[in-house]
């Protein structure tokens, strides 16, 4: 059988076995078509049945979670963790609020992840949890009950050194503190069983903005091996959350111009620069919609959603040089790659995850524009969540220069794994392949070493 006839019999098993997960079986077609040259060249990865038990989570748990809202009222949502695969270490991952969440969604997160943490050269696992509740629009109460009840179910499943849970969308500095605080009233530990905890209650500094600031070095490196720099760049980012914030924050730092962001109701373009002060002030703080960001700054845009391009994102149809999708997965599609490469756009750098539709992927690829992968491009943030647990199972505290500096490093040498794991396969520059080969060797590779479980 061909390394090709492998993979297609895999995923034909995965879209028999998972219906209607398509994320899943997007990130899981995208993960191993890109293996086809290692596969090719060895044989052991298929007698060990790699391909069949890495698709499979080795835990699944799905539970009620029911809450009481402020009329009183009985509410029920869901709750995930999937434990995806624990060859590295602990299973690792984030816990996502948000009403689309299901299974096939959280399957998707943890399967990225297992390769995501396995490039940072850190002793993680893969995993990845979260409900279908929806934070927006409910007072602080109704979330502090909501995740005190679904604590109430995760605490028997989560441990330092067996599963850590951290942030996502609708996951920030606020709900990790309900989680950790109901955690530690169940256990009557405080241990650092959950990441993204508080600088001030066992975080690590420079947590908050690893993802953000880990994208925007990677993207560096990036235009550095082509002799180009961020600075003087016109720059895209879409989301207006944790990822895209720091995202930002870090380019203007770099002397780079972010002009955009965006939220699911719509697009802010400040052809001066997105001001961080005012973005963090309205969306870390009060929790509002990016249109009044366009009532402080008269000479910034606000392009509401039902004003988007058909078919396409208003961030995308803006002229750039580096584009940041740092919103949600499958939010840049071929309408939008069309516009990218139109308007001169030389690299796209993934901050969320599995932001790019593969027909976009492709059409950028067709086109020359450079490509910093999810798993790798945005891997600064679980990589400083390994710090955090380093720190806390040594009681110690590193400051955030030091952090920082760890960040830099670790997402340098994510960009060498990838780009010198293409290039010995003969697909130089290709940073998916790179990147896709490189995690699954290390995974794969351990899973062989510790036999058939
Ligand atoms: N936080 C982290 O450390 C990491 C996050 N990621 C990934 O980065 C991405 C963003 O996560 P994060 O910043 O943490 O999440 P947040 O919840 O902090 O922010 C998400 C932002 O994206 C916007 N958004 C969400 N869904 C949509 C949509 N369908 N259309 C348009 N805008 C949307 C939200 O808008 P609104 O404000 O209206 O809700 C919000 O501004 C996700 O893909 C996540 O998996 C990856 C690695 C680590
Ligand atoms: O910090 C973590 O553990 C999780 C980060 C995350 O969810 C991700 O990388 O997508």
């Amino acid at each position: 059988m061909s390394a090709k006839e492998y993979i297609d019999d895999v995923l034909k098993f995965i879209r028999e076995c998972s219906p209607g997960q398509n994320e899943f079986y997007q990130a899981a077609t995208e993960v191993f078509e890109s293996l086809t040259p290692l596969l090719e060249e060895e044989e052991k990865y298929r007698d060990y049945a790699i391909l069949e038990r890495i698709v499979q989570p080795e835990r699944t748990i799905i539970f009620r979670v029911t809450w009481i809202d402020d009329a009183g009222k009985i509410q029920t949502n869901l709750g995930y963790r999937v434990q995806f695969n624990s060859t590295l270490g602990p299973y690792k991952g984030g816990l996502r609020f948000h009403p689309t969440v299901n299974l096939g969604i959280i399957k998707f997160l943890g399967f990225e992840q297992i390769f995501k943490n396995a490039l940072t050269g850190l002793g993680i696992g893969g995993g990845k949890g979260g409900s279908n509740f929806d934070p927006k629009g409910k007072s602080d109460a109704e979330v502090n009950r909501f995740c005190q009840a679904f604590m109430n179910e995760l605490y028997r499943h989560i441990g330092t050194t067996r599963d850590v849970p951290a942030g996502d969308i609708g996951v920030g500095a606020r709900e990790i503190g309900y989680l950790f605080g109901q955690y530690k009233l169940l256990t009557a530990s405080f241990e650092g069983a959950m990441t993204g905890k508080g600088v001030g209650w066992g975080g690590s500094f420079g947590r908050r903005e690893a993802t953000g600031y880990g994208s925007v070095y990677f993207a560096e490196h990036i235009l550095n091996s082509h002799g180009d720099e961020l600075k003087g760049k016109t720059c895209c980012v879409s989301g207006a959350g944790n990822v895209a914030i720091y995202t930002i924050e870090k380019l203007k730092s770099m002397g780079a111009t972010p002009v955009t962001c965006s939220d699911s109701r719509g697009t802010i373009h400040h052809p001066k620069g997105i001001d961080v002060k005012t973005l963090k002030a309205i969306k870390e703080v009060s929790r509002e919609s990016l249109e009044k960001y366009a009532q402080l700054h008269p000479d910034a845009t606000y392009i509401p959603i039902h004003k988007y391009p058909e078919g396409g994102h208003a961030v995308w149809s803006i002229p750039c040089d580096v584009a940041f999708p740092s919103a949600t997965q499958n939010e840049l599609t071929l309408v939008d790659a069309k516009n990218l490469v139109k308007n001169g756009c030389k690299l796209v750098n993934e901050g969320a995850n599995m932001p790019t539709t593969p027909d976009a992927l492709e059409y950028l690829r067709k086109h020359g524009v450079l490509f910093g992968p999810a798993k790798a491009a945005n891997a600064g943030g679980v990589a400083v969540s390994q710090l955090e647990m380093a720190q806390n199972a040594s009681m110690q505290r590193w400051s955030f220069a030091e952090v920082d500096t760890k960040l830099f490093g670790i997402m340098k040498s994510i960009f060498e794994t990838a780009d010198e794991t293409a290039r010995e396969f003969g697909h130089e520059g290709d940073l998916l392949m790179g990147a896709n080969i490189a995690g699954f060797r290390r995974v794969a590779d351990a899973m062989i070493d510790e036999g058939a479980v």
